[in-house]
């Protein structure tokens, strides 16, 4: 397997994705799912950062203890549907700083078109985790990371909730070293280009809007 490809087969994280995918599962349902979720990943993306040693003072003693090294990591949300890993990633990463990356997909060309950008001060001493739940043909996170790259992260990590071949093989053609975090490799995309069997178009799920 690609060594930038993680993918995270938790029993929990399986479980719970698969209620998300029914199609009679709760605007309400689908969102706290896509929340307890998006907790779950929170930890596994987490398991490489690199710790430093400060000195604290327990109740007893001084000790040399580990902490988290560097600036506040940023959580870049890739909107709308970006947001609904959001809260779930904060109740982990409570301090984390929040970007936002507005971008759509064009129905026609499912090309990705921006509409905002904005990110903390300070990235060149951040990591980065961008946040999308489908990474579909790929264009929208290809694009998104294309231009938080401008910003000289100090890493960047792409997670979602379910991807495909294709999807993969797009975004690694242009960022072949950035890691896909990932539950689910679905098993393609329909004409419009969405996951099949995917769970159908995540934003509408999230917010409620079809
Ligand atoms: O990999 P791609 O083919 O680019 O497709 C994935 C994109 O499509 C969805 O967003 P959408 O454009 O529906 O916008 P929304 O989040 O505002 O609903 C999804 O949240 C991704 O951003
Ligand atoms: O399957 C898909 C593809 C793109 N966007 C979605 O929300 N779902
Ligand atoms: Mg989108």
């Amino acid at each position: 397997m690609n060594a930038q490809l993680h993918l995270i087969d938790h029993p929990l994280i399986q479980h719970k994705l698969s209620l998300m995918r029914c199609k009679d599962t709760s605007t309400k349902n689908f969102r706290q799912l896509a929340r307890e979720i998006s907790a779950l990943l929170a930890y596994e993306l987490t398991r490489d950062m690199p710790t430093q040693t400060v000195r604290i003072e327990t109740p007893l003693e001084a000790m040399d203890a580990r902490m988290i090294d560097g600036k506040k990591i940023v959580l870049a949300s890739i909107l709308r549907a970006g947001n609904g890993l959001l809260e779930g990633m904060l109740d982990i990463l409570p301090s984390a700083r929040v970007g936002h990356i507005g971008l759509y997909r064009n129905p026609g060309t499912l090309e990705a078109v921006e509409y905002y950008f904005k990110m903390p001060q300070d990235m060149a001493e951040r990591d980065v985790i961008v946040l999308d739940p489908m990474l579909a043909t790929g264009n929208s996170a290809a694009a998104a990371v294309e231009r938080l790259k401008a910003c000289r992260p100090r890493s960047i990590r792409f997670v979602c909730l379910l991807t495909c071949p294709e999807g993969i093989a797009r975004f690694h053609q242009q960022h072949p070293e950035v890691p896909i975090f990932t539950p689910a490799i679905d098993r393609g995309l329909d004409e419009h280009g969405y996951i099949v069997p995917g769970l159908g178009d995540a934003g509408d799920r999230l917010f409620g809007t079809q």
